[in-house]
């Protein structure tokens, strides 16, 4: 549906993307990830045909990105990664300006608006930055498209939202649609992707499935134990050990599970956390993979 082929643009000072190519099939939610200033909304800029790249293609539902995108305007519902609204309207204005715009339907606008829990007729001057951008979503998803291309879109949504916007993808995967996402937190796709493109400085590092992701990813664990010796004795198990504080030690694991179940059961827990791992050590992951292999 999706299909990037080496598509490459320059910025001055070296920055830009570089020989990207991918493909997101009809009905994939894909997530792209990568940290700030990584290309994504450079990459999704070309989706929707408002750049035009130095080399390589992009194409949506075989229609070229750059020029034909009228046409791939009409079949998309997009989100920006920054949001700028005319101040002067309300969101009943702006959301009658952007149906208007595209000539497009807006059948779903107030059942997202209920759901999202926005009052349409706020000023869009005296709305917050979360407001805003539940406008930005209902005005993507209002006229009900064959594909999403969302730009970093939970980004001012506090988490009761996030969990909402979570449901109504997941909604719309079931639906059929397409979906490209980007994001700087595995946790927020990891919920609703099926694969993850991740970015970094320009060029793709990696394309996989969420499980394999998952499955790859080191999991770390902050156990809190009774007494010294508990420690000693949890470290001498052979579990990978990665920092150890007075009554705490930070447990690193890859893939199964049971090893560290089976020798915390020896010792006095007084407390477990899982740590999240943030993006930039599953960054890291990938640069030691690859490293190794060149
Ligand atoms: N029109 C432009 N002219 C010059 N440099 C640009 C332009 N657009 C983006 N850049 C630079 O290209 C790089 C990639 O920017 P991009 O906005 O695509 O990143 P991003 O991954 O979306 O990050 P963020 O989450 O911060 O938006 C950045 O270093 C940015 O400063």
């Amino acid at each position: 549906m999706i299909r990037i082929n080496e598509l490459t643009k320059r910025f001055p000072g070296g920055k830009g993307i570089f020989d990207l190519t991918l493909e997101v099939n009809r009905g994939e939610v894909f997530g792209y990830l990568g940290p700030n200033g990584a290309g994504k909304s450079t990459t999704i800029r070309h989706l929707m045909g408002f750049m035009r790249q130095d080399e390589g293609k992009a194409e949506i539902g075989g229609m070229d990105c750059w020029s034909e995108s009228d046409k791939i305007q009409k079949i998309t519902g997009y989100l920006p990664g920054e949001i700028a609204m005319f101040e002067g309207l309300n969101g009943i204005g702006f959301l009658d300006l952007m149906a208007g715009l595209h000539g497009q339907k807006d059948d779903r606008r107030d059942e997202l608006l209920e759901r999202l829990e926005l009052d349409p007729r706020v000023p869009i001057r005296k709305m917050s930055k979360g407001m805003k951008q539940k406008l930005a979503i209902v005005a993507a998803f209002m006229h009900d498209p064959e594909i999403l291309i969302l730009d970093e879109p939970t980004s001012g949504l506090d988490p009761l939202m996030q969990r909402v916007f979570v449901e109504l993808i997941l909604e719309e995967k079931k639906r059929g649609k397409t979906i490209f996402m980007s994001s700087h937190l595995f946790q927020e796709i990891e919920r609703t992707a099926d694969r993850v493109g991740i970015i970094r400085e320009g060029r793709l590092i990696a394309v996989r499935s969420v499980q394999e992701l998952l499955n790859e990813q080191r999991k770390a664990f902050v156990v809190t134990l009774g007494s010294k010796s508990d420690i000693d004795r949890l470290i001498q198990t052979g579990l990978r050990v990665v920092r150890r504080g007075e009554t705490t030690v930070e447990i690193e694991v890859q893939g199964d599970l049971n090893p560290l179940i089976r020798s915390l059961s020896d010792v006095d827990v007084r407390h477990l956390e899982h740590k999240e791992m943030d993006l930039e050590e599953v960054f890291m992951h990938y640069y030691e993979q690859r490293e190794a292999k060149e």
